[in-house]
């Protein structure tokens, strides 16, 4: 692959002999864009992207902006993109401004003090992080971990951001400002971001695709407007339809477990 973007090809992954990631290929994403990656639980969306940047054993291609990333060790391809797992950071006596910049310069160890405190501060403001800057880690929310979490991805800026269920721990009003923030993120620098994500509504509002893994295999992808209602029944085991709201957003509505 030479041209730009992000793609996957034939990649397999599992643990102790046990595959979870079958031959998965994803077509090249290309930059600016924002992927949805949908399935149930046990899918094997977090061992998608912990296989991307190299943290889970996996065979075959990834290919970033056309370097293979497979070749590259797991420090540098967490350079290339940034990560964020399911875990919570670590509820340290540090500041979250302290914790923010800790990150910052053992992720990026090139950039100067001030440069690191200039990416500190612009991600802040992106995230709407200031009030929280100098409360200490250990006495945040969950929440409020989250977002710090996710702080420290963004100030790296990495050319692609993986983020693992990145609002599962928010209210509603910061899960939207999360995925508008992405997407400010994506549209302005280019970036790309594939993010592991439960709630479908969230998915195909932000998303430009929408990713469905189920049991190991990509079992659909497309635009939201190409999101198939059928999907819920075959892979979340729900009877359910899609509606569309006043504002023409596609809206999943849930009637029941099957
Ligand atoms: N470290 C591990 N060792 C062994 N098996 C694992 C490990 N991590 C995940 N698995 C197994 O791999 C499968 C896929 O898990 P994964 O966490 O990738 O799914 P997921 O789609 O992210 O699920 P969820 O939506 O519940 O977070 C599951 O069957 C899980 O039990």
């Amino acid at each position: 692959m030479t041209q730009s973007g992000f793609a996957v090809n034939g990649l397999s992954a599992g643990y102790r002999g046990r595959k979870v990631l079958l031959d998965v290929s994803i077509e090249t994403i290309p930059s600016h864009s924002l992927v949805a990656l949908v399935g149930p639980n046990a899918a094997g969306k977090s061992t998608l992207l912990k296989a991307i940047v190299g943290l889970a054993p996996a065979r075959g291609e990834v290919w970033l902006d056309g370097d293979a990333l497979q070749r590259l060790t797991p420090a540098q391809r967490l350079r290339r993109a940034g990560y964020l797992p399911q875990t919570l950071p670590q509820a340290c006596s540090l500041t979250a401004y302290e914790s923010l910049l800790s990150a910052l310069r053992a992720g990026c160890p090139e950039l100067t003090v001030q440069e690191a405190e200039h990416n500190a501060e612009s991600t802040l403001d992106l995230l709407e992080l200031r009030p929280l800057a100098l409360r200490r880690m250990d006495q945040l929310s969950g929440g409020q971990r989250q977002m710090v979490g996710l702080a420290q991805v963004i100030a790296r800026q990495p050319r692609m951001l993986l983020l693992d269920e990145p609002t599962s721990a928010l209210d509603l009003r910061w899960q939207v400002c999360v995925l508008e923030a992405v997407r400010q993120l994506a549209r302005a620098r280019g970036a790309i971001a594939l993010i592991a994500i439960h709630d479908l509504n969230l998915a195909l509002r932000f998303c430009d695709r929408v990713l469905v893994l189920d049991q190991g295999k990509v079992l659909a992808s497309g635009t939201p407007a190409n999101f198939q209602s059928d999907l819920l029944e075959q892979v979340y085991g729900v009877e359910g339809r899609l509606e569309h709201c006043s504002h023409g957003h596609p809206l999943v509505v849930v009637d029941r477990a099957l």
